[in-house]
C-alpha cells in the first residue's frame, strides 16, 4: 500500500520589516516620506539596496503572473547569490513570501518560513536568501522586479525532501 503524504501546512506570519530582516527589506511607504515637487510629492527614501556582483547589471522588469490555487504545494526553494531580487506589486492583491536560512549552502529545511502581505508591501531578497519563486494570490499580480542580469549562473534551485514538503494558503 503506497504510504500517502501528509504536507505539513506553513503558519503565515504578516510581514514586516522586523521580521523579514534576516532575509531582506521590506518595501512599502511608511514611517518619515520627505516632501518635494514644491509639495505635491512625499518620498519614502532609499528604501533598500539592489546589489550585484561586479559582472552584472541592474535590470528592471514588469512580471505578470497568475494566482496559485491554495492550497500551494511548496516543492522547492531557489537563490540567487550575484545579486538581490525586488518585487514591487503594481496593484494591492495579497501575496505569500516563503523564504529559509541557508544551512551549509542548501536551504535549512526544517525552519522554512511563510510571510503574508496585502500588497501594499514589496520586499527585495539579499544575494542568496533561499526563498520561493512568486506565490501571487487574489486575481493575480503585475510586479515590479529589479534583479541582476549578466554572466554566470544566477538561479540555484534546490527540491525540499518529500517528506519535509510543505503547502501554503490553504487556511487564508
Ligand atoms: N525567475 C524569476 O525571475 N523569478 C524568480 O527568481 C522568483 O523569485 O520569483
Ligand atoms: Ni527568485
Amino acid at each position: 500500500m503506497p504510504r500517502t503524504l501528509t504536507r505539513r501546512a506553513l503558519p503565515i506570519e504578516p510581514l514586516s520589516a522586523d521580521s523579514f530582516k534576516p532575509f531582506g527589506d521590506v518595501i512599502e511607504a511608511c514611517g518619515n516620506a520627505m516632501t518635494i515637487n514644491q509639495g505635491r510629492c512625499h518620498k519614502f527614501n532609499d528604501l533598500t539596496h539592489i546589489q550585484t556582483d561586479a559582472e552584472g547589471e541592474v535590470a528592471i522588469h514588469i512580471y505578470h503572473t497568475q494566482a496559485i490555487q491554495k492550497p500551494y504545494c511548496i516543492d522547492l526553494l531557489e537563490r540567487h547569490p550575484m545579486g538581490s531580487q525586488a518585487f514591487m506589486p503594481l496593484e494591492k492583491q495579497p501575496f505569500l513570501i516563503v523564504v529559509a536560512p541557508d544551512n551549509n549552502q542548501e536551504p535549512d529545511f526544517n525552519n522554512i518560513r511563510c510571510f503574508a502581505t496585502d500588497g501594499s508591501q514589496g520586499i527585495n531578497y539579499y544575494p542568496g536568501t533561499w526563498h520561493h519563486p512568486l506565490l501571487s494570490m487574489g486575481s493575480g499580480i503585475s510586479y515590479l522586479v529589479i534583479d541582476r542580469k549578466g554572466p554566470g549562473q544566477n538561479c540555484d534551485e534546490v527540491l525540499i525532501p518529500e517528506h519535509l514538503s510543505l503547502t501554503v494558503g490553504a487556511q487564508l
